[in-house]
């Protein structure tokens, strides 16, 4: 039985005053579930806040990037040693925000994961399909070679170290949510991919999903059974509304 997670991206919300009432309120209402895990990815201005503050809870916290470099003149860009040395566990890799906005290739996404074990974090590594690529019938197509950056290039076993989201671009922000049917299918997909090189480690894989997850719609999501938890946009930024993913996820 995979043990379940549940990771909160902030992207690039969150302000000092408001991130100590968001993270009281995550902590004071998971502090008693213990059934699954709990994390949070933050901006880089606030990982010593997320530190501070979660240190020694059952909250864990992450970054939502990296630079794949180790040090270097590199301006603007964070090294995966820092993020470490504010207690990260994960940082999210490959989100459809960096491929699209920031033009992330399937290769750098892959760099990016090497460099985030490499330090000691477990990254978070994010698929998912266009509106037009659904469409067109080719979202296992366009998954799998997403997938198969790091499956191929690293191999399985670097998956047992590694988190997997699966999030339909088409469902990010938009409020349309993938039905359960639908992102179990594509899970399973994903899993079988990782079985066909190595049946252990797709069998304790974690795969994630994310793409306006909600209070309301968690638990059918969640009771797939290749559903291991999910990555939460929006519905991370409001304590009450985590938790009760949070809660969702057994
Ligand atoms: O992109 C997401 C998480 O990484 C999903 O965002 P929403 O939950 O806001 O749709």
């Amino acid at each position: 039985m995979r043990r379940k997670l549940v990771v909160g991206n902030w992207k690039m919300y969150g302000r000092l005053a408001r991130n100590q009432a968001l993270l009281q309120g995550v902590l004071d209402g998971v502090r008693e579930l213990r059934a699954a895990d709990y994390a949070v990815c933050v901006p880089y201005p606030y990982l010593s806040q997320a530190a501070t503050m979660l240190a020694g809870s059952n909250v864990a916290w992450g970054a939502q990037n990296l630079s794949p470099q180790e040090e270097g003149a590199f301006t603007g860009a964070v090294a995966p040693g820092m993020l470490v040395d504010f207690g990260c566990s994960y940082v999210i890799i490959g989100h459809s925000e960096r491929r699209g906005l920031f033009h992330e290739s399937n290769e750098i996404a892959a760099a990016k994961f090497e460099a985030a074990q490499k330090a000691g974090m477990k990254p978070i590594f994010c698929v998912g399909e266009t509106l037009a690529e659904r469409e067109s019938g080719i979202t296992e197509q366009v998954v799998a070679t997403q997938l198969d950056a790091v499956l191929v290039r690293f191999g399985a076993k670097a998956l047992s170290n590694a988190v997997i989201a699966y999030e339909p671009v088409w469902a990010i922000g938009t409020g349309k949510t993938a039905s359960p049917d639908q992102a179990q299918a594509v899970h399973a997909f994903i899993r079988q991919r990782v079985a066909a090189h190595d049946a252990a480690v797709a069998q304790g894989l974690c795969i994630l999903y994310g793409g306006s997850v909600k209070a309301s719609n968690a638990v059918e999501l969640f009771g797939m059974p290749d559903i291991d938890g999910g990555l939460i946009g929006g519905a991370s930024l409001v304590a009450d509304d985590f938790v009760a993913i949070c809660r969702a996820a057994q």
